[in-house]
């Protein structure tokens, strides 16, 4: 899915957020999106996922411009994953199980696909446990599981290593390398530069309304510190 923002532009009571002249995003990116805190990252990221509409300026998805803003459900394809996710009352695995229910009806498929997710997402000795009951890092990898196991086009993830020490930091990098596999293009806000960023390809910045593409490592690495 490539998705094309023209002329967009957001604000909020009237003041100016940012304003983007073109962005276009290829199915296959894999994107680290940086900026100070109240850039206007979280909000980039969900006009992107059609959860927010923009003040002015277009989106179009596959050649097709979005008329709808879907603010519960978000575009079809496109998952956005907050920085405190929510997750379902019930266990770690009816979590997972839960979206695949809308999906599929092959019993045996989902069972395989929520059991196959609790070993990538290092998480099958929890798998009936309590989800409210995981620590926050175990949280962020079954919303993050919970996610993928969707086949997404589109994963944006905001923050979603904020807080996690390095062992799920490398399990986030594992699961988010098996979507890059998969052909889901990825968006990944973080003020951290880690093993997660690191395999990004593509780096944005935005900046005091603007959004900038990042070229090399050096630039980068002066934009993130
Ligand atoms: N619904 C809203 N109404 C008014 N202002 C808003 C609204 N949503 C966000 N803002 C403001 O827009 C700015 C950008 O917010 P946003 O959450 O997108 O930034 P961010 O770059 O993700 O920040 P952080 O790094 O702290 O998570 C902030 O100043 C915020 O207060």
């Amino acid at each position: 899915m490539n998705i094309t923002l023209t002329k967009l532009t957001k604000k909020y009571n009237g003041k100016e957020l940012f304003s983007i002249p073109l962005l276009s995003l290829h199915q296959n990116d894999v994107i680290h999106l940086g900026g100070e805190n109240g850039s206007g990252k979280t909000t980039l990221m969900k006009l992107i996922a059609a959860l927010d509409s923009p003040s002015s300026g277009c989106i179009v998805v596959d050649n097709k411009e979005r008329r709808r803003w879907r603010f519960r459900s978000g575009e079809k394809g496109v998952i956005y994953m907050h920085q405190t996710p929510y997750l379902f009352s019930g266990s770690v695995e009816d979590n997972l199980r839960y979206g695949l229910l809308n999906h599929f009806n092959d019993k045996s498929l989902i069972e395989y696909k929520v059991d196959y997710a609790l070993q990538v997402a290092k998480l099958s000795a929890f798998a009936t446990q309590e989800a409210r009951t995981l620590s926050g890092g175990e949280k962020q990898r079954l919303a993050l599981a919970r996610a993928a196991i969707l086949e997404p086009s589109w994963l944006l993830l905001d923050e979603p290593t904020a807080n996690m020490d390095h062992h799920s930091i490398d399990v986030v990098a594992f699961m988010v390398d098996a979507l890059i596999q998969q052909k889901c293009g990825i968006m990944i806000s973080s003020h951290q530069k880690t093993h997660l960023t690191n395999i990004c390809r593509r780096r944005l910045q935005l900046k005091a309304g603007r959004l900038l593409e990042v070229l090399d490592n050096a630039e980068f690495a002066k934009h993130a510190s």
